[in-house]
C-alpha cells in the first residue's frame, strides 16, 4: 500500500500564548504544497522502517531515525492498537521533503502511515476509522499531522491540530529555498519565548503571557479570491525573528527571494526552509532561476498549492 503526501508551509503562523502543558497556543494557517513524500507499507511479520532519498531528490535522510522512533513507526502502531489487529508494518518511505526543514516531512510520513495502515488492516465491509478519525488520531503523534492527512487549505487552532478547511481559489506558485542543517522545532518555540521575554511584552505578565493570535482577515480575502498579490502582502511568521536570530544567513536568502521578484516571502514555520510566493507560475520560474543564481540556497525548489493529503497511489 503506498500513500504519497504532501509538505506544508504556514501561510500565518500566529504564536499567543504557552499553554499548561508546554505547547503554544496558535492560529495556524497551513497550506499543502505539491512536495511529496512516498510511504509504503506491507504487512510483516516484525517491524522494518526503510528511508531513502526519493529519486531524483538531494535530501539528506540521515537524520531520521530508521527504528520504531519513526513517527511513520508510532503511527503503524497507533493503527493497530486501535484496530485491536496483531499485525507489524514494513514501511519504506522516500522522502522529497526536506528534513527538519520547517515543512512538516516527518508529520507527514506518519499521516501517510496512517492512511496505508488504515486501508491494509481496517478491512472489514464498514471501516472503523474514516478520514476523520485518521485526523483525530493524528494529534496524538504531533500538532502538524492532522493536517497532512486533511490537505488543503485549513486553519489549525488549538496546538494547530483543531482544523477548519479554508476557501480557495485557483492555484498558488512557490519557490523554496531548502538550507543545509535542520533547526530544532523545540529550540525555534523557546527562542521565541526568550526574545518575548527579552522585549518585555507589555501584557507579557508571566512567562510566555503573549496575547492570543486572531486569523487575518486580509489573509483569508487573499485566499479565497485566488490574489497572490494580496496574499504574498499578509503572510506573517511570528517564529521567524526566533529562527532568524538562530539562522542569521536565512536573512540574506529572504532578501535574496525579494530581490527576485517574489510578492511575499518568509521563513517556512521553525525554519530554516524559506518560502516564497510568486505572482503566477511564469514568475515563479524566474523567481527560482535567480534564486539558484545568487548561491543563497542549498537547493532551489519549486511547488504549487492547495493540493490534497495523504492519498493512496
Ligand atoms: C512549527 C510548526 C508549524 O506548523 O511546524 P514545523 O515548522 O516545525 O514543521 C508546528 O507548530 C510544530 O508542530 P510539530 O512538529 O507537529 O510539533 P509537536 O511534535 O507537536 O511538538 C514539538 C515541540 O514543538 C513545540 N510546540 C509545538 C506546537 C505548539 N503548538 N506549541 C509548541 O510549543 C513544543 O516545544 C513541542 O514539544
Ligand atoms: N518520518 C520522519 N521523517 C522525518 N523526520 C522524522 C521522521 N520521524 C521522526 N523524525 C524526526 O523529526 C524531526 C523533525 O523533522 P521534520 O518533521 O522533517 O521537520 P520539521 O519539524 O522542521 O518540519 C527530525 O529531526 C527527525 O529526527
Amino acid at each position: 500500500m503506498t500513500v504519497r503526501v504532501p509538505a506544508k508551509v504556514n501561510l500565518q503562523l500566529g504564536v499567543g500564548p504557552i499553554r499548561d502543558d508546554g505547547y503554544h497556543d496558535l492560529v495556524n494557517v497551513f497550506h499543502a504544497v505539491s512536495l511529496f513524500d512516498e510511504v509504503t507499507v506491507e504487512t510483516a511479520a516484525a517491524p522494518e522502517v526503510r528511508v531513502q532519498a526519493a529519486p531524483y531528490s538531494r535530501v539528506s535522510v540521515a537524520d531520521v531515525p530508521a527504528d520504531q522512533d519513526n513517527l511513520a513507526a508510532r503511527a503503524a502502531r497507533l493503527v493497530a492498537a486501535r484496530l485491536g489487529v496483531d499485525a507489524h508494518a514494513a514501511i519504506r518511505i522516500r522522502k522529497a521533503i526536506p528534513v527538519a526543514g520547517g515543512m512538516a516531512g516527518g508529520s507527514a510520513d506518519a499521516a501517510a502511515a496512517l492512511v496505508a495502515c488504515a486501508r491494509l488492516w481496517d478491512d472489514r465491509d464498514e471501516p472503523v476509522l474514516n478520514r476523520a478519525d485518521l485526523v483525530e488520531l493524528g494529534a496524538e503523534l504531533g500538532s502538524d499531522v492532522p493536517f497532512a492527512v486533511l490537505g488543503g487549505t485549513a486553519v489549525g487552532v488549538g496546538r494547530g491540530e483543531r482544523l477548519t478547511p479554508a476557501l480557495t481559489r485557483g492555484t498558488f506558485h512557490w519557490v523554496f529555498a531548502t538550507a543545509d542543517g535542520g533547526l530544532s522545532t523545540p529550540a525555534v518555540y523557546a527562542e521565541c519565548d526568550r526574545l518575548r521575554a527579552e522585549e518585555g511584552a507589555p501584557d507579557a505578565g508571566d512567562a510566555g503571557g503573549a496575547p492570543a493570535a486572531r486569523v487575518s482577515e486580509p489573509l483569508m480575502t487573499a485566499l479565497a479570491t485566488g490574489d497572490a498579490k494580496g496574499l504574498g502582502a499578509a503572510l506573517t511568521n511570528d517564529l521567524e525573528a526566533a529562527a532568524l536570530a538562530l539562522r542569521p544567513s536565512l536573512g540574506r536568502v529572504l532578501d535574496a527571494g525579494r530581490d527576485h521578484g517574489a510578492v511575499g516571502a518568509l521563513v517556512s514555520g521553525s525554519g530554516p526552509t524559506c518560502a516564497f510566493l510568486a505572482e503566477d507560475e511564469e514568475d515563479a520560474a524566474d523567481l527560482a532561476e535567480g534564486l539558484d543564481g545568487a548561491r543563497v540556497a542549498a537547493q532551489v525548489l519549486r511547488a504549487y498549492g492547495p493540493v490534497p493529503g495523504a492519498m493512496v497511489v
